[in-house]
């Protein structure tokens, strides 16, 4: 494997998480060394993008004298946690070694047994790790377990990178729900779709491409069956190697059409979910063609959120049109928004916009984003940022 030469500590980080600090955090010497590795742990967790939940994605590097000698990361739920792995692929060499890991390690019996013993019992000399997990079954425990083995540990390399990769496992742990995205393209005039409705497509191919990224890294998609009856979507990851989401249709009436793409189930799961009292017949020819249905005495976007979290889902993406998205966020369904915006104008004065009526009257009323990011995607512009009283 790679031999990595050892840099000396170049720079120090603190972080600003309360749990962080609870966790007994007396040193934390982070250098590009470090910083190497840790992005490398977050490469590694990637290769489960998607697959993971209701766990995160954790990656593990093992590191004997600069050089990499065992890595790892967390497959699925139930599937041995990234530092077994990693030790595994170390063997004898993980003794006095330093393990890089990207969660803080457990020290819980869960379906899986600790791996703080897993770590102590291998014999490594240190851990560096890139952030404090949030699940109160952890949250400092594995850290302070591994401190009163002797184990020397460092906390907050990367933590940024880390918490970003982990948002949605984070926010599930926090609030007990998914992280809902809303995710839209609209034309620099804010609009959706023409007049007409007609949307293929806004947004380059860049920008598709990125959509198809974001669908691998999310639990479900939803939409309402107004864009099933117009775009007829696919919505999955357009990659045979990539995960795809949950594909689900809230719709009340179940007044569909009989052949849309989403009920060809061969590549990717739909979920139906529909009101008491619609159509048994509709019902029964979905499920004929493998398509799960469940039906809400209330159909909600707080329903549906509560019944994704129950199926153990951290990330839920919204591809819906503005009514649904409007509903979402009023109901606290929402707290992310990715935007992708096209330089071009479509006019129109009743041209769809993405988000639909939230019954606001004054300026002062409006919802203001924080930790608002952009780039460049192709020839459009991704706007990134999260509605207020998100921790994350
Ligand atoms: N290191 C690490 C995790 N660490 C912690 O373990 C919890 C799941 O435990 P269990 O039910 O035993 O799999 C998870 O919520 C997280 O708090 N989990 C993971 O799935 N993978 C890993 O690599
Ligand atoms: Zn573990």
């Amino acid at each position: 494997m790679d031999k990595h030469p050892e840099i000396s500590p170049t720079s120090l980080s603190f972080s600003q998480d309360p749990l962080v600090e609870q966790a007994v955090v007396t040193e934390k010497i982070a250098n590009d060394f470090d910083s190497a590795m840790m992005l490398r742990c977050l490469e590694l967790a990637a290769k489960a993008l998607g697959r993971t939940s209701p766990n995160p994605l954790v990656g593990a590097v093992v590191v004997q004298n600069g050089e990499v000698v065992g890595e790892g990361f967390h497959p699925r739920a139930g599937e041995p946690h990234a530092e077994v792995f990693a030790l595994k692929a170390a063997g004898e060499r993980a003794r006095g070694s330093t393990i890089y890991v990207s969660l803080e390690p457990c020290n819980h019996y869960g379906r899986t047994p600790p791996c703080s013993e897993a770590l102590i019992n291998a014999g490594v000399s240190k851990v560096v790790v890139g952030m404090v997990d949030p699940n109160p079954l952890v949250a400092g425990g594995g850290i302070a377990r591994l401190r009163a083995a002797g184990i020397e540990v460092v906390v907050g390399v990367e933590e940024a990178a880390c918490r970003r990769l982990n948002e949605g496992f984070i926010h599930r742990i926090l609030y007990q729900r998914p992280l809902g995205i809303l995710k839209y393209a609209m034309t620099l005039d804010g609009k959706i779709a023409t007049t007409s409705g007609h949307s293929a497509w806004v947004t380059n191919q860049d920008a598709r491409a990125e959509v198809h990224r974001l669908r691998a890294a999310c639990d479900a998609v939803i939409i309402g069956g107004n864009t099933v009856r117009q775009d007829n979507p696919d919505l999955t990851s357009h990659n045979c190697d990539a995960h795809n989401p949950l594909r689900v249709v809230m719709s009340r009436s179940l007044n569909l059409p009989e052949q849309a793409r989403l009920w060809n189930t061969s590549q990717a799961p739909t979920l139906v979910l529909t009101e008491v009292g619609s159509s048994q017949t509709f019902q029964n020819m979905l499920r004929e063609k493998g398509v799960e249905v469940v039906e809400f005495r209330s159909l909600t976007p707080e329903q549906v959120m509560t019944h994704l979290y129950e199926r153990g889902f951290c990330s839920v993406l919204w591809e819906c049109g503005g009514i649904l998205a409007a509903n979402a966020i009023a109901q606290g369904a929402v707290q992310k928004i990715m935007a992708f915006i096209a330089p071009k104008i479509i006019g129109g004065n009743h041209a769809p916009t993405p988000v639909g009526d939230l019954g606001l009257t004054s300026m002062t009323q409006a919802l203001p984003l924080e930790r608002v990011s952009w780039r460049i995607v192709g020839s459009d512009c991704l706007v990134e940022g999260y509605l207020p009283s998100v921790v994350n």
